[in-house]
């Protein structure tokens, strides 16, 4: 078929390639801010070069097409291959290199290996003694043994206080007795559990001669290093399929009375000596800190969730041509429609957004990690906690919005597996719910600025911590053109008065008589609007320092546009806030809109090159849709031809029943 001609589709899509040309900035410069710094945004580029140079690491078979089983045995393949060329790929225990190569090669559906690096390991590094360092971390950073974090059980996740799984203290032989004592308590939902790890961090009720001291963290041998067998008094699987992540075995695991020897009772912070005797951690929740890490990472994963699912819809939507504007001779790029842009440019302005907060939550977390482990100081833990509280729970919200609506941004195709959007929507949307539910983890937050509000009312505002000191900013008139800190200032009057009305809500049922949970639980509505609020000044902030802190200036100019349209729709997102204490006038609100419709037009020449420059590799991508080179439909095509279905003319299905049903219908 001539249409299919190899020689139309040597070169980019033209289309796409005017887009590039169009640009007003280099997206090499560009993806150093994203990642941080020239020095890794260049690595990531060099690892994806020596990666496509690897046969073995090309893609198989479209992941659309394979089973659970398949998806999974292809993922350990890859970390086979991987391995062989871990040291000549990355710098051996760099993270972040780690992070992008398997990213890259292994993609977003899990693998056996996810949960050992995220969890297992983080938690041997901050939970464990230097000498069960000794013994287990270097094991497990060789990959000599696979782990995982198993906390979640089928009858209680949010709730830690009330885990049922036991590990009881037996001071004649100095062991931990592990043990589920109803179906409730089984070990329901860790990653790479079912099938692939032979050890896992456990968090279990630590129980010292009938005292409960409550969830500790303990390492677990599960399998037989040489069979891989299950031990004695352990029993393990896999929960089967889910809404995605399918290329992972999450698990559940159950223990009958399995005992564990007293050092695998993780005892940086806590111990519990030969004779039961109990020494309690620095800060109570000091266990709880691979929660903390993984939250604190978050904003930049979903960030890169969502910014995949905007290459590919941006891409698409530059060469997608369907219906006229004025030159009626060529149907028009849909990306040139305002609709098109107000639903995908707010959605690309927030991925920069999250990625920017990301950056520094990072940080703050590596921060505590050494101030604690260094130097036992805790006092930044209740801060970083409220801080990743909130944030997780705005960022995996809005990051499940913005990959629906590029899903529909690319019309029917965009609902093919092709795209690869769907996939991408249900691996990040899961983040909604992992690492603490988010209403309970906007609460965790509320608890926080509840805090706040209450020493601010009690005549203690030197006590704030400076995240909260906007709680104390008067009400002033603010004019909107003098640039973003009036927006900020605008933002903060509204989280303010929030925080303030959720909290009088919840004094008020107290002082009616209401006890502080029952009250607490009456005013939750108001206290989440509170945390949300809170959290989205926090990222809009973030996002003013981080632009602000740009030397390139053209790509400066390409994020201030940006900036400009988070700033003008988020402000009309919380509009109904602002108008009912009345903080803005409708003037204002037709400004920002005003505003907000003129940053779309400035973006539209460089919306393609604000996705091209996260750098992601076609293999990454994982998008026939979304691939590099634009040439959409030649390659859906092909993808199709793929289709199982179609390896065979006439399907076992059509002669077994349809043709008999039809041959009958004819008698
Ligand atoms: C070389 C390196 C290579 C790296 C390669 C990496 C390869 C990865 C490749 C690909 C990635 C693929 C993708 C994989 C990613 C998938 C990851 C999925 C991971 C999912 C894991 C999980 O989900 S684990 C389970 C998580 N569970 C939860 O989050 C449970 C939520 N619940 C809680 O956290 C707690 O129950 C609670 C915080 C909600 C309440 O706790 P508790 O009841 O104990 O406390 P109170 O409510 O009474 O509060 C008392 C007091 O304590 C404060 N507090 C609570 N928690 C903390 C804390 N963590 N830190 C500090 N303070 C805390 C709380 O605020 C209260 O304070 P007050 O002053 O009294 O208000
Ligand atoms: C893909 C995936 C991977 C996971 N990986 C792991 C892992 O590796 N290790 C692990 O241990 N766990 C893992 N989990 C489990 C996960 O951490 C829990 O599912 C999560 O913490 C939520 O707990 P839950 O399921 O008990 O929800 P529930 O708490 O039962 O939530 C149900 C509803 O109740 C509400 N609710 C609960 N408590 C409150 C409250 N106090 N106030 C108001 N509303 C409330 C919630 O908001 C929600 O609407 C994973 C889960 C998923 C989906």
């Amino acid at each position: 078929m001539s249409f299919l001609n190899k020689e139309i589709c040597d070169g980019d899509n033209p289309d796409l390639t005017e887009e590039r040309r169009t640009a007003t900035f280099d997206t090499d410069r560009m993806a150093q801010v994203i990642y941080g710094s020239e020095k890794f945004a260049a690595r990531r580029r060099q690892i994806t070069k020596s990666i496509s140079r690897i046969p073995a690491l090309q893609d198989t078979k479209p992941l659309a097409f394979m089973t659970r089983e398949e998806k999974i045995t292809e993922a350990c393949r890859e970390l086979d291959v991987l391995s062989d060329h871990w040291e000549q790929l990355i710098y051996v225990n760099d993270e972040e290199e780690a992070l992008h190569l398997h990213r890259e090669v292994i993609g977003m559906e899990g693998h056996p290996f996810a949960l050992h690096e995220t969890m297992f390991i983080p938690t041997l590094v901050s939970q464990a003694s230097d000498e069960q360092q000794e013994k287990w971390l270097g094991r497990a950073r060789k990959r000599e043994i696979i782990g995982c974090y198993a906390q979640t059980e089928l009858g209680h996740g949010s709730n830690l206080r009330k885990l049922e799984t036991t590990a009881t203290y037996s001071p004649s032989t100095q062991e931990f007795i592990l043990h589920t004592p109803t179906i409730t308590a089984l070990k329901w939902w860790p990653g790479a559990l079912g099938k692939s790890s032979n050890y896992a961090i456990v968090m279990a009720d630590l129980v010292i001669k009938n005292k409960s001291y409550g969830p500790h963290p303990f390492i677990v041998q599960l399998r037989d290093e040489k069979t891989h067998q299950p031990l004695p008094g352990i029993t393990v699987g896999d929960i089967g399929p889910k809404m995605a992540f399918n290329g992972a075995d999450n698990g559940f695991l159950g223990f009958d009375h399995f005992r564990i020897p007293r050092g695998n009772l993780l005892m940086r912070h806590n111990r519990v000596e030969p004779d039961g005797s109990y020494l309690k951690p620095p800060h109570a929740k000091i266990g709880y800190s691979s929660m903390v890490k993984v939250r604190s990472r978050m904003a930049m994963d979903q960030g890169l969730f969502m910014a995949q699912a905007l290459v590919i819809a941006v891409r698409y939507s530059a060469v997608r041509r369907q219906g006229f504007l004025e030159d009626k001779s060529q149907e028009v790029k849909v990306l040139d429609y305002q609709t098109q842009q107000h639903r995908l440019f707010p959605s690309i302005a927030r991925v920069y957004a999250f990625i920017f907060c990301g950056l520094e939550t990072i940080q703050l977390y590596e921060k505590l990690i050494l101030d604690v482990n260094k130097n036992g100081d805790t006092s930044g833990m209740a801060d970083l906690h409220s801080l990743t509280s909130g944030l997780k729970s705005v960022v995996t919200h809005f990051t499940g919005q913005g990959i629906e609506q590029a899903r529909m941004a690319c019309g029917g195709h965009g609902y093919s597996m092709a795209s690869y959007i769907s996939e991408i929507y249900g691996v990040a949307v899961a983040g909604c719910t992992y690492e603490g539910e988010n209403m309970v983890m906007l609460l965790q937050c509320a608890r926080a600025l509840v805090k706040a509000v209450e020493l601010v009312e009690e005549g203690h505002p030197e006590k704030l911590s400076p995240m909260m000191a906007y709680l104390t900013k008067p009400s002033v008139t603010v004019d909107l053109t003098v640039g973003p800190e009036a927006y900020v200032k605008i933002f903060q009057l509204i989280a303010k008065k929030q925080a303030f009305k959720a909290t009088e809500q919840l004094h008020k049922f107290m002082v009616a008589g209401d006890s502080r949970d029952v009250a607490w639980n009456k005013s939750a509505v108001e206290l989440t609007k509170a945390s949300r609020l809170h959290t989205r000044l926090y990222i809009l902030k973030t996002f003013i320092r981080r632009v602000e802190s740009i030397t390139d200036i053209s790509v400066k100019a390409a994020l201030t546009d940006l900036l400009n349209l988070h700033l003008n729709y988020e402000l009309l997102d919380v509009a109904s806030y602002a108008l009912a204490d009345g903080i803005m006038s409708s003037t204002q609100m037709d400004f920002i809109k005003n505003q907000l419709y003129s940053s779309l037009e400035k973006i539209r020449p460089n919306a393609v090159s604000l996705m091209d420059s996260f750098q992601f590799s076609d293999l990454q991508l994982r998008s026939v849709l979304g691939r590099r080179d634009g040439h959409v439909y030649q390659n859906l095509f092909e993808w199709a031809k793929s289709s199982p279905l179609n390896q065979s003319e006439v399907l076992p299905s059509v002669t077994q029943y349809l043709k008999p049903m039809m041959e009958k219908s004819k008698l």
